[in-house]
């Protein structure tokens, strides 16, 4: 982080302490931050030492933006500083935007911080656990609840259709700044929110509304197709987000979120989505609280769980049953963003709405299915060396969700309860997995590799395995999966491979790759979307020669439209209800039961798995693994 803020210096100007303005501001209107350098920071800022860095934004979305990595940088050296335990107090004026909705405006008007200044540390005094030591110093950014003054005055009543509240659960972290809140914005430009939508960041940190927008400013975009007005609406939406210190009692913190959102909501119909970005071991006290203080009692409420969905089968069971205490199942959305990639939606599409696939999609005329997901060092992926892995990060909820999809039986309706009906079925024909047909793998890396180095961690980062579906649909097919980081190419696919013709009369021709000449279905996710059948043709010119090429049905250039992140397209489901994309429990607990003997063999043997040298094509194995269940092997 510190190394990196030269990079940020563009739209910043230096000055001596008593700031002046540049005579040519690039910000329309005075909007001045200021900060004073710790003493301490000097080894990371060294061209800034000792001075104020002073930042006079562009037009009024860059000073905005640009202020948001600001604070997030100022954030860092706070932390560090504490760490060090000799930081200074740090004052800087925020930016405050131009165009707000009446909401925002009355609710400033009534805050400690109307008058628009974010004294972050020295004038946030009420409740706050900041400790300002004698040389101006602060030991810590957290604190108990802070209740700003928000008035119960302003409220959606009288606005048609009911509202609804989003809570982040998670504000501040990773997932919320570079996913979530980008996606809510992105859903609110294209107009999926209600109008009467509010928006809360809710962690232990302790922020101001502003300061919650500015950082979250610096993380939305507008996307090609989203240009028109999106600078204005990005301030529209930005004034709808608020932020609540929850402080380290949710107990406390969820009852004033409940009371800051029926402020807001008044005696209208109300409806609530609670999205849980918080890290594993607070999920169980976030709900507790969550359940009991903060859900509405004049509409719905949802909550949005995030992956992993536990360590295992007993954790996640405990985790379910604790859930399940608490909340009705149909409120519970477990979200794995990889399902709300457009290929994954597609797979019932093509299955269901074609008539040429729909005879052939069974063992009588489909020989094995690959289910392939590589990711090169492009893709950073950090939670595997807490432990997790691929097999619980990406197989247990990815990969057998989609082979769910795709092998399931018609369901007899698009409802969610009904297609979930038929994936558990399929979940619960899946042979458990044999340890003898799975191969795990885990990259050669060095402290110098952009990646995870998990020195002497057995946590695998290769997974591939073949397993099989106990019914009568596809007994016999074998499904092989391929799931792994660090490879040499970036490959998110699905391959359905059909029988040889019988008694083809043109076998001859087909030449030494007849194997590879039988028609096969290519469903790609990456690189570039697309469909493509490969057939057997002619080869134009005399003669009769046959090649295997592929017709190619690619996105880029049939759809010049921007593909939404997956976490839209979920994020919507979960406000129209349509939860067939979210793990239902019981599918939950079927794809342990299919992982647990390779999990209890790994944790019980201490399996160590196979190294494989980082931008390569994973442990060798493989090829074997994919030969001795008769799948050819498909070329990375
Ligand atoms: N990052 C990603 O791309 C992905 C993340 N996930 C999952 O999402 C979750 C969040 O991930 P990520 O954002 O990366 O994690 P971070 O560590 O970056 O952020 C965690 C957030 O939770 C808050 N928090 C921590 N403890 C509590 C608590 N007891 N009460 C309230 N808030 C708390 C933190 O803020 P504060 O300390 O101020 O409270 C912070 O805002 C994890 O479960 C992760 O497995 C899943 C898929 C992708
Ligand atoms: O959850 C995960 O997703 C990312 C890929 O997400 P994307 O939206 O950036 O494609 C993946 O890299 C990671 O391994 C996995 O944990």
């Amino acid at each position: 982080m510190f190394t990196s803020l030269p990079s940020f210096s563009a739209p910043f100007s230096l000055s001596e302490p008593s700031v002046s303005r540049p005579t040519t501001p690039l910000c329309s209107t005075p909007r001045k931050v200021s900060l004073r350098i710790f003493p301490d920071a000097v080894d990371n800022f060294h061209s800034l030492k000792g001075r104020r860095l002073v930042c006079y934004g562009g037009g009024a979305k860059l000073c905005r933006r640009f202020y948001g990595l600001k604070l997030w940088i100022l954030e860092n050296i706070n932390l560090q500083q504490r760490n060090r335990k000799h930081g200074r107090a740090i004052e800087f004026k925020s930016i405050r935007s131009e165009e707000k909705d009446p909401l925002t405006n009355h609710l400033e008007t009534t805050s400690s911080f109307g008058e628009g200044d974010i004294r972050l540390q020295n004038e946030h005094k009420a409740s706050s656990s900041t400790h300002h030591q004698p040389d101006g110093s602060i030991t810590s950014m957290e604190s108990k609840p802070v209740v700003q003054a928000h008035s119960s005055s302003f409220s959606f009543e009288g606005r048609e259709g009911p509202s609804l509240c989003i809570a982040v659960i998670g504000a501040t972290g990773e997932l919320a700044r570079t996913k979530i809140f980008p996606a809510l914005f992105a859903l609110y430009y294209s107009g999926f929110l209600p109008e009467n939508i509010g928006i809360f960041g809710y962690s232990r940190k302790n922020l101001t509304d502003e300061e919650l927008r500015n950082i979250i400013a610096s993380t939305l975009t507008c996307r090609i197709d989203h240009q028109q007005n999106c600078g204005d609406k990005m301030d529209i939406f930005l004034s709808r987000t608020y932020y609540l210190n929850g402080g380290y009692d949710n107990v406390q913190g969820m009852s004033k979120l409940n009371t800051l959102m029926e402020q807001i909501e008044g005696e209208s119909e109300a409806n609530r989505i609670f999205y849980l970005a918080v890290p594993q071991e607070a999920l169980l006290d976030v709900t507790s609280s969550l359940a009991r203080n903060a859900q509405t009692q004049k509409g719905w409420n949802r909550i949005i769980i995030e992956k992993p969905f536990g360590f295992d089968a007993p954790s996640s069971h405990q985790l379910t049953q604790s859930l399940l205490s608490k909340f009705e199942e149909k409120q519970i959305y477990r979200i794995d963003h990889l399902l709300g990639r457009n290929l994954i939606e597609n797979l019932t599409v093509l299955r269901f709405a074609n008539l040429v696939f729909q005879p052939l999609w069974s063992r009588t005329y489909i020989r094995n299915v690959q289910v392939i997901l590589s990711e090169d060092l492009g893709v950073q992926a950090r939670r595997y060396f807490e432990g997790y892995g691929v097999i619980r990060d990406i197989v247990h909820s990815h990969i057998l969700q989609t082979i769910a999809l795709l092998a399931m039986e018609p369901p007899i309706s698009l409802d969610g309860e009904d297609i979930r009906n038929e994936k558990v079925k399929v979940l619960r024909s899946i042979r458990k997995m044999e340890p003898s047909d799975v191969i795990l793998g885990q990259y050669k890396a060095s402290a110098g590799d952009k990646v995870d180095v998990c020195w002497n961690s057995l946590t695998p980062t290769f997974f591939a395995a073949a397993l099989y579906i106990d019914n009568a649909r596809w007994d016999g097919v074998p499904f092989v999966i391929k799931a792994g980081l660090g490879l040499i190419k970036h490959r998110v696919e699905i391959r359905i491979q059909f029988q040889h013709v019988p008694g083809n009369l043109y076998r001859d021709r087909i030449g030494h790759t007849f194997d590879l000449g039988t028609n096969e279905l290519i469903l790609r996710d990456a690189p570039d979307e697309a469909i493509l059948v490969r057939v057997n043709n002619k080869i134009p010119g005399l003669g009769l020669q046959l090649d295997s090429p592929e017709l190619n049905l690619l996105y880029k250039d049939k759809y010049k439209v921007e593909v939404p992140d997956s976490y839209e397209h979920l994020l919507l489901d979960v406000i129209d209800g349509d939860n067939h994309l979210f793990m239902r429990s019981d599918e939950l607990a079927a794809a342990w039961n299919i992982l647990s003997p390779v999990l209890n063999e790994m944790d019980k043997k201490n399996i160590v798995p196979e190294l494989y040298q980082l931008g390569g094509r994973g442990p060798v194995g493989v090829y074997y693994l994919w030969a001795k269940h008769g799948v050819p092997w498909a070329e990375d």
